[in-house]
């Protein structure tokens, strides 16, 4: 240990960082050899050349880079036939086994005060059933219909990855195929206070914090799991938030949507419901794709409205995404830049205490999955129906909370029921959830399915 001692020491001065030992002395020996151990496993010049490299975004900034709107294909534009042969060319992919779905899981509900791996929470269906079960049904749901398991990647994070899969375990993965459910770890970075000091949780650890949905490429990558998917002849690869309610993972209409399209890049979006809505929005930056996020949108932008009242820059991203496997595959050898997100991290002060700060005392890197989108010349955008996709998990309370996407749930199965026929006053009284065992949009619902539901 006095040997690995004296080469942290002499690391941590050389970056600045000897505060990282301040209580070495103190420790008993277990501790003193984890702390020992993170110590030297950061790599500390790569973490001044992230933080040298990170260009906040401004409003001249998007000026000089020639912002422009960006617009979509629209569902209701479409006749009939064409939505049938756009889904069609969807289950064909499908069929062939051309299409993954990965979901970035790596995050805790901490926003939602709920201490455990997100995908875990159960937003109070009438089921009980955890995001990650909704998902993991609807995907149950494609692949029976095309006779092929559509294979699912989670990525995790350091902080969770165990248990979620003790979640999943503990759920026999919902009836999923076990070996066609991948886990894969993004990486964690230290996180470092106003002065640029690495910020401590105790005594004895260093702070680290996942860096972000943007490492899924790089993290892909180094677990092997890219090759493995190009070995199984993947062509699509249906990203998602583990948060959103609604989410209709690997999506037939919007895999043949994206494959029409013929860009290795799609997109679902949404019109923004007012400008201050926390969604980032999906516009052209420097004649490229990308995605402006919700804290850096200056105000005007953000406020921007054409002749007809309209937002200009109106379109919500919803992280429903579709990468093309040769996307993925640039997008893991690009150094992706990383952002610096000022966040309220509970740590540990000067002289050993514990602090839970109420505003935000430090900075974590994180890169963004649409910092990858310039990698792409030409997009494929998909506008959908809020009500029908988009019932995001954010907040404990009010907006874009579980309240507000179990009813949009209940109200959109309602909406189903009600086209296939239920009576109205059946359902006056009951909220009725519907399996995506099912039904995984609507289908299905025959009426010997409506009677056995009572209605
Ligand atoms: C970095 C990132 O992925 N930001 C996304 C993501 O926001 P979060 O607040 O980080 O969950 O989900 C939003 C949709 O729910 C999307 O609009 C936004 O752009």
């Amino acid at each position: 240990m006095e040997g690995q001692l004296e080469q942290a020491k002499a690391i941590l001065s050389q970056y600045g960082q000897e505060h990282l030992l301040r209580y070495y002395d103190t420790l008993p020996d277990e501790s003193k050899r984890k702390l020992l151990k993170q110590v030297l496993q950061i790599d500390y010049a790569r973490l001044n050349a992230i933080r040298g490299a990170i260009k906040p975004v401004t409003e001249e900034g998007l000026a000089g880079e020639h912002m422009a709107p960006m617009d979509g294909l629209s569902l209701e534009e479409l006749t009939q036939e064409q939505r049938r042969n756009i889904e069609e060319l969807g289950w064909t992919l499908l069929r062939e086994g051309k299409v993954g779905a990965i979901v970035v899981a790596g995050g805790q509900g901490s926003r939602l005060g709920y201490d455990g791996p997100k995908g875990t929470y159960d937003i109070g269906l009438p089921s009980g059933k955890s995001l990650f079960q909704l998902q993991a049904e609807r995907l149950l749901n494609l692949s029976g219909r095309a006779g092929r398991t559509i294979p699912w990647y989670i990525m995790t994070s350091p902080e969770n990855h165990e248990e979620t899969v003790r979640f999943f375990e503990a759920s026999r993965y919902f009836g999923f195929p076990r070996e066609h459910c991948r886990f894969f770890q993004q990486e964690a970075l230290p996180a470092l206070d106003e002065e640029g000091k690495i910020v401590m949780a105790a005594q004895d650890e260093i702070i680290l914090a996942p860096s972000g949905n943007g490492d899924c490429f790089a993290a892909l990558k180094r677990s092997g799991l890219l090759a493995e998917m190009k070995l199984r002849g993947l062509r699509w690869l249906f990203y998602y938030n583990v948060d959103n309610a609604l989410v209709r993972v690997a999506d037939p209409l919007f895999v043949g949507a994206a494959e029409r399209g013929g860009h290795p890049l799609a997109a679902k979006a949404v019109e923004k419901s007012h400008p201050g809505e926390k969604v980032g929005i999906l516009c052209w930056r420097g004649g490229h794709p990308a995605v402006v996020e919700y804290t850096v949108i200056p105000e005007r932008v953000m406020n921007e409205r054409d002749r007809s009242g309209k937002l200009v820059y109106g379109m919500g991203n919803v992280s429903m995404q579709l990468f093309r496997i040769d996307f993925i595959e640039k997008a893991a050898d690009a150094e992706l830049p990383f952002d610096m997100a000022h966040k309220a991290i509970p740590c540990i002060g000067g002289d050993g205490e514990r602090i839970v700060p109420d505003r935000p005392n430090a900075y974590k890197f994180e890169r963004f999955i649409f910092d990858a989108f310039p990698l792409a010349d030409r997009i494929t955008v998909l506008k959908v129906n809020r009500e029908e996709e988009f019932a995001p998990v954010k907040n404990k309370e009010g907006a874009d909370s579980p309240a507000t996407a179990r009813e949009l749930t209940l109200a959109l199965h309602r909406k189903w029921l009600l086209r296939a026929g239920a009576a109205e006053e059946l359902l006056a009284s009951r909220s009725v959830e519907i399996s995506p065992l099912v039904s995984y949009a609507g289908e299905g619902l025959t009426p010997q399915v409506l009677r056995s539901l009572g209605l």
